[in-house]
């Protein structure tokens, strides 16, 4: 169905956007690094020029491995490890969000990474929380309202997810919305940490995994049978399980049925997928052929450092080189609210006070 809106970039950037997938280490600024990195004389940075900083992280994260990809955040992580240090970090990507549009944002980070300048993982789970909530009062004094909920990550490779899943339960009604693991996908599947998994679920609690991003079906399939996931951070390899019959309709194997079926999100993230090799171009990123299909699809920013990008770049790819309209992306955004770690009431309540009405203000159908 094509769009009688035409989407110019201000359109895009007006838009309400939601985003459930974007990791705070992976999105400073980069001055902040600078100023951060000379204020505790981390002297490892491979520039203290901003404007090159900037682009020394696009070109490393660029490599096409997701190993490389990785290393690059040992220089967000140096300078991330006092009270101080993540408030500011905190606070400042609120701010960006908000100013970027998005309402509502989920943020997730590795308390387990924080704890080289003395801090305990509650000092560190504290000092987020504290700098969101700057931000937030911050935004909404500028009149761009946003609401930012903490995810707390476990390093997948390391063996702290049970203390973790049990520090984002203590947090939960504080500002933590739920759990995730991350970290180098390939050898380190979901089931190693089953144990935190189950005490989540014991615990009613919300949690999402890395998952079918380096790594293909099986590790899908573990994230979700054996791990019980509430969503999938990526889930872009769910694509090798869907099939292009002799009509060109596409069949789907039985794990993709499931995913659509039982309506399971995928945190999808197209510029990072391209620098981590897990697709080839915009046009071809499996994003839009899942869209049509109806899988329960989310547009998602990942890591605005490494991939010198916002939502609303995108968003404005997915519009220039895939084709998406306006529906699309409110349906992506209605998507995204919907599997937000929210409670219901309040999900809701911003698809139809916010995300609706800004998007029929922008002239789409709804
Ligand atoms: O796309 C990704 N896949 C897997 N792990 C990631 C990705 N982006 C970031 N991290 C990892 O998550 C940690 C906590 O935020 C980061 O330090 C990074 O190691
Ligand atoms: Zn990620």
């Amino acid at each position: 169905m094509s769009s009688a809106v035409a989407l110019t970039p201000s359109i895009v950037a007006r838009a309400p956007k939601a985003l459930l997938h974007d990791h705070l280490d992976g999105g400073l600024r980069p001055q902040t690094i600078v100023d951060l990195a000379a204020e505790s004389g981390y002297d490892g940075l491979p520039t203290t020029d901003a404007v090159e900083l900037g682009q020394w992280f696009l070109d490393s994260a660029d490599s096409g491995s997701l190993v490389r990809y990785l290393e690059t955040f040992s220089h967000t992580v140096a300078v991330m490890q006092t009270r101080e240090q993540l408030v500011r970090v905190a606070r400042e990507c609120a701010l960006d969000l908000a100013a970027d549009g998005v309402v509502y944002a989920e943020s997730r980070f590795a308390p387990e990474q924080h704890l080289a300048g003395g801090l305990s993982l509650e000092h560190v789970v504290e000092a987020v929380l504290e700098g969101f909530a700057q931000g937030q009062q911050e935004a909404a004094a500028a009149g761009t309202p946003i609401r930012v909920v903490t995810l707390l990550t476990a390093m997948r490779h390391a063996a702290r997810s049970r203390e973790i899943a049990e520090l984002a339960v203590r947090y939960r009604d504080q500002g933590v919305g739920g759990f995730d693991i991350a970290g180098a996908e390939a050898g380190f599947p979901p089931t190693r940490h089953l144990d935190a998994f189950e005490y989540l679920r014991r615990e009613n609690a919300h949690f999402t995994i890395h998952a079918g991003e380096a790594f293909g079906l099986p590790s899908i399939w573990e994230a979700i049978q054996w791990c019980g996931a509430d969503r999938l951070g990526h889930g872009v390899r769910i694509v090798d399980d869907i099939e292009t019959g002799a009509d060109g309709i596409p069949v789907l194997g039985r794990l993709a049925a499931y995913v659509r079926d039982m309506r399971i999100p995928l945190e999808m993230a197209p510029s990072s997928n391209l620098q981590t090799g897990a697709a080839e171009s915009i046009a071809a990123h499996p994003i839009t052929l899942l869209k049509n299909l109806r899988f329960r699809v989310t547009i998602n920013t990942d890591n605005r450092l490494m991939s010198g990008t916002s939502m609303t770049r995108e968003m404005q790819l997915l519009v220039d080189e895939a084709g998406w309209t306006i529906e699309d992306l409110r349906w992506a955004t209605i998507n995204a609210m919907k599997s937000a770690f929210l409670p219901f009431d309040e999900r809701l309540e911003i698809i139809e006070h916010v995300v609706k009405p800004g998007y029929a203000a922008l002239g789409a159908r709804a």
